[in-house]
């Protein structure tokens, strides 16, 4: 018997996570595991849960919700000596971490998959004092994330961000930045950076092919300046993955990064969907990775 701690996000995705919460509770009971349910008050309770839930020594902290949960939930468990496994139930509205792992977005698959025992390593990086399991922006594209509410991302989806992302650019504002890694240095005046631990961002897969989660890097895109014509034009490479041909974008992975907000100017930065720390960001990856239960692979 497996003792399973199930941390649920009630306002998540399309509100029903306290209906995924009971769900799980009573496929794990059935199959005679121990559960118990831990939903949260409010953002950042996760953590507080995640930990709580380490302490009483589960075997298994699952999140039930979107990448900002799976966030939460992670950064309770990230420093731990011996953390539990993490299971994950995408109860979010794009569940962008789910995808990468091939978790099922059938809940009850999902479910399934809680209860076998193939496990793969995940890569947590920390910025400043926050941790990051998917993705970080900076620039416009957090501007234009941050002006996304959850109604018109229950709504909407993706095209809510693109939206807001086609308004940011017409602002067309930028950002100098330094940016630095153990070996290089860059002084970038940029509309946006993008540093994504896995192969997709904000729900579009194969964005960077080459990126795996538990390869042990960040990898970095800082885009050029440009036009708002341009950047329209340059829209399908992003959606179909071909980020890296944009003409000027500069793409590098380390796992280990400084970046300064030039002149001390305000930048929206975003950790996996949240606001988040402001310049200059102290960024390396974690040399533990978490262990999360994913489907075996196909032979
Ligand atoms: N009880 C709560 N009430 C209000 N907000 C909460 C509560 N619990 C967690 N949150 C906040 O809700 C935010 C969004 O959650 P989450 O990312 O899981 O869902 P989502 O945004 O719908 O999904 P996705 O990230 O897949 O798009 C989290 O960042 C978290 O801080």
């Amino acid at each position: 018997m497996d003792r399973y701690a199930v941390i649920y996000n009630p306002h998540s995705g399309q509100n029903n996570g306290e209906s995924v919460g009971q769900k799980i509770e009573q496929a794990l009971i059935k199959n005679h595991h121990e559960v118990k349910l831990m939903p949260t008050e409010g953002p950042q309770d996760a953590t507080h849960l995640a930990k709580k839930a380490a302490r009483a020594d589960f075997d298994v902290v699952v999140a039930v919700g979107g990448d900002g949960t799976i966030n939460e939930v992670v950064s309770g468990l990230a420093a731990l000596d011996q953390p539990p496994y993490l299971g994950i139930v995408p109860a979010g509205t794009v569940n962008n971490l789910a995808r990468v792992l091939q978790i099922p977005l059938d809940i009850d698959q999902a479910i399934e998959n809680l209860q076998q025992v193939h496990m793969r390593p995940l890569d947590v990086g920390q910025v400043n004092d926050d941790y990051l399991i998917s993705t970080m922006t900076l620039g416009i594209l957090a501007d234009a994330a941050l002006n996304v509410t959850q109604s018109e991302k229950q709504k909407w989806g993706l095209f809510a961000f693109l939206s807001k992302g086609i308004h940011a650019l017409a602002k067309h504002q930028h950002y100098p930045l330094t940016i630095e890694t153990p070996n290089r240095h860059w002084q970038k005046d940029t509309q946006f950076l993008l540093v994504t631990l896995t192969n997709s961002v904000g729900g579009f897969t194969n964005f960077n092919p080459e990126a795996k989660p538990d390869d042990g890097y960040f990898h970095v895109f800082v885009a050029p300046k440009m036009s708002l014509a341009r950047s329209v034009m340059f829209l399908p490479y992003f959606l179909t993955g071909n980020f890296k041909k944009i003409p000027g974008m500069t793409y590098f992975k380390a796992n280990e990064i400084t970046i300064t907000t030039d002149n001390q100017e305000r930048v929206q930065t975003r950790i996996d969907g949240d606001p988040s720390a402001k310049s200059p960001l102290k960024m390396q990856l974690l040399e533990r990775k978490l262990q999360v239960i994913t489907p075996a692979p196909a032979i």
